[in-house]
């Protein structure tokens, strides 16, 4: 059989990425069977033997010519849309709410970021228009803390420097981030946007509503064409709902009050954006011709409590509106044609550390050969050349308190890093845990630890996010709380160390989610890596005895994880 033709190919291409679209029951009109028709008669008549399936491009699915030749530039490895990004990014382009699950590193950060910028500076809220207004503020786009909001600002900046590609007509200023930041004030955040005004503004949700109560003016809420919340789980807290005895449900309505009489600042930002839908929902109406925007919301973790949080009480989304997005299969291929790339193998090892400084593997953890599972090791830059002296200078300060951490898990972490880590690896603490005080005690080790701040130094950021290699450092420790690395995307990352049971002591759904998010910082888009948890032994006589290890065999067991032996131990 002779090759298609290009418009052939072309038209092929455009079926699938309809018909996909069509399956996922997001089409603003359905494929009708006329249309199908046509589609089908544009191929050819006989086809003797399956043609091979063309990869959806991000053409196909309605990302603009400046966009997609930008992403060719700065992302040349970025070539396909994943097969979340091929559902979310058309929803959201066509107005739609999208609720939005898929697994740490699947891309949807920085596809709804695409999205966000695809979208026209539009005049009227809610409406694709062509119409521009160039201080109009197009999209707000949440963030749980201001190292992920430097991270989407870094995406902006690369996508719009794009050399050789024309930026899309903003009209203006593209993306501005708002962060609590005790050195500008708030005059001064006020009046830079104010002035200039951003197409898309990136901001963790308490920074906002301080901006807000300031000058409600200030932000454009009822301007807005698009809300993205992303970390959703963790910006609206919700209390799990479980079957169980009269004492369950009693600090089930404990904890729902408690939250309910402090509602997050993102629960407060969209009951201000969506007040009147949520005032309509309440009285039984329905709200048909209202200007709101569109709501996304995304996390590589969605329990059902949040769901059925978001349409009982929330009211922000639209339910005839909205398409849910879930795709959980962490192994899943990614179909995008000659390249399919794999998420990457992550290993996963735990460390007991006994008061006998023993070091030892979990029992029946599984024997691999001693490689490491980064790529070929990454040299790291002098990256930190630059870092604020204030920083130095708490660490010097913690010393005359007494340490929260078990000395002999620190020396375990500190002995697994300088065996293992060939150039950069994180470390995430316990929930308000002193990060300066750890990171004092891993350097009296001997480690080159260092609080990880994208804010810091402008050096050490580039690095970290465009995952450089060059010149020399010694292999770096980043230490940081679960609370300032949810969704963060390092990619010279190989290895992530976790200090106790995240979220512990007990084991439920907060912790098997916490312990997700903490282990996909690494095993992003086919890179390996590896995450070692260091838990303390039982007590010998057992009496005092909450076993670390049996929680972490059963986190293991609920993500369908078989544990591996870190090598370097017995
Ligand atoms: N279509 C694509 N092809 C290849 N790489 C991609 C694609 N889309 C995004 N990436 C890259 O994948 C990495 C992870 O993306 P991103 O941070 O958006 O994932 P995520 O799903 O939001 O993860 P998390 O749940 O941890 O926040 C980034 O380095 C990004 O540049």
């Amino acid at each position: 059989m002779g090759r298609e033709s290009a418009t052939t190919a072309a038209a092929r291409r455009s079926i699938a990425a309809a018909l996909l679209w069509e399956m996922a029951g997001q089409a603003d009109e359905p494929l009708g069977a006329e249309a199908h028709a046509d589609a089908l008669s544009s191929t050819p008549e006989s086809t003797p033997e399956p043609v091979k399936k063309e990869p959806v491009t991000f053409k196909d699915i309605g990302i603009r010519r400046s966009i997609y030749r930008a992403l060719d530039v700065v992302f040349p490895a970025i070539k396909h849309p994943t097969e979340t990004q091929q559902q979310f990014i058309p929803a959201i382009l066509s107005g739609k709410d999208v609720l939005l699950k898929d697994s740490t590193g699947s891309g949807k950060s920085f596809g709804i970021l695409l999205a966000l910028l695809n979208k026209p500076r539009s005049e009227f809220p809610g409406l694709q228009s062509t119409i521009t207004n160039p201080s109009s503020i197009t999209s707000l786009l949440l963030v749980p803390h201001r190292d992920l909001a430097y991270q989407f600002m870094h995406w902006v900046d690369q996508l719009t420097a794009a050399p050789g590609v024309t930026s899309p007509r903003y009209g203006g200023v593209v993306a501005k981030a708002i962060v609590r930041d005790k050195q500008i004030e708030m005059a001064t955040r006020i009046s830079s946007l104010r002035s200039d005004p951003p197409h898309v503004l990136i901001g963790t949700p308490q920074a906002l509503l301080d901006v807000h109560n300031e000058d409600p003016a200030a932000l454009q809420l009822s301007n807005l064409s698009t809300v993205v919340v992303d970390e959703v789980d963790y910006l609206i807290e919700t209390v799990p709902l479980k079957s169980g005895g009269k004492t369950f449900y009693k600090a089930f309505l404990k904890a729902k009050k408690k939250i309910d009489r402090h509602p997050s600042p993102t629960r407060q930002l969209l009951d201000i954006i969506y007040a009147s839908r949520k005032n309509r929902a309440e009285q039984g109406l329905t709200s048909t011709h209202e200007n709101l925007p569109q709501l996304v919301m995304s996390s590589a973790t969605l329990r059902k409590h949040l769901d059925l949080f978001l349409f009982k009480e929330g009211r922000w989304l639209r339910r005839d509106q909205l398409v849910k997005i879930k795709c959980s299969d962490k192994q899943r291929v990614y179909d995008i044609g000659a390249i399919s790339s794999i998420s990457g193998d992550i290993l996963h090892s735990v460390l007991i550390v006994a008061g006998n400084g023993d070091i030892k593997n979990m029992a029946d953890a599984t024997s691999l050969p001693l490689i490491s599972p980064g790529d070929e090791p990454v040299t790291p830059e002098a990256i930190f050349d630059d870092q604020s002296p204030a920083i130095e200078s708490q660490s010097e300060k913690v010393v005359d308190s007494p340490s929260p951490f078990n000395p002999d898990a620190v020396e375990a972490i500190a002995t697994a890093f300088a065996l293992d880590v060939p150039s950069i690896a994180l470390l995430v603490l316990p929930a308000s845990s002193p990060v300066h005080r750890a990171v004092y005690e891993l350097k009296q080790l001997g480690v080159n630890a260092k609080a990880l701040d994208l804010t810091v130094s402008d050096k050490g950021r580039l690095h970290l996010l465009t995952g450089g290699k060059t010149a020399e450092e010694a292999p770096t420790l980043l230490v940081a709380t679960l609370a300032s690395i949810r969704g963060l995307d390092l990619p010279s990352l190989t290895h992530v160390f976790i200090l106790g049971i995240p979220e512990g002591p007990k084991v439920n759904g907060q912790t098997i989610d916490a312990y997700l998010h903490i282990a996909g910082r690494v095993g992003r888009f086919g890179k390996g890596g590896r995450v070692v948890t260091v838990v303390e032994a039982q007590d010998p006589d057992g009496s005092h005895g909450v076993d670390d290890e049996a929680k972490m065999r059963r986190i293991f067991r609920e993500i369908k994880v078989k544990p591996v032996r870190f090598e370097h131990f017995d």
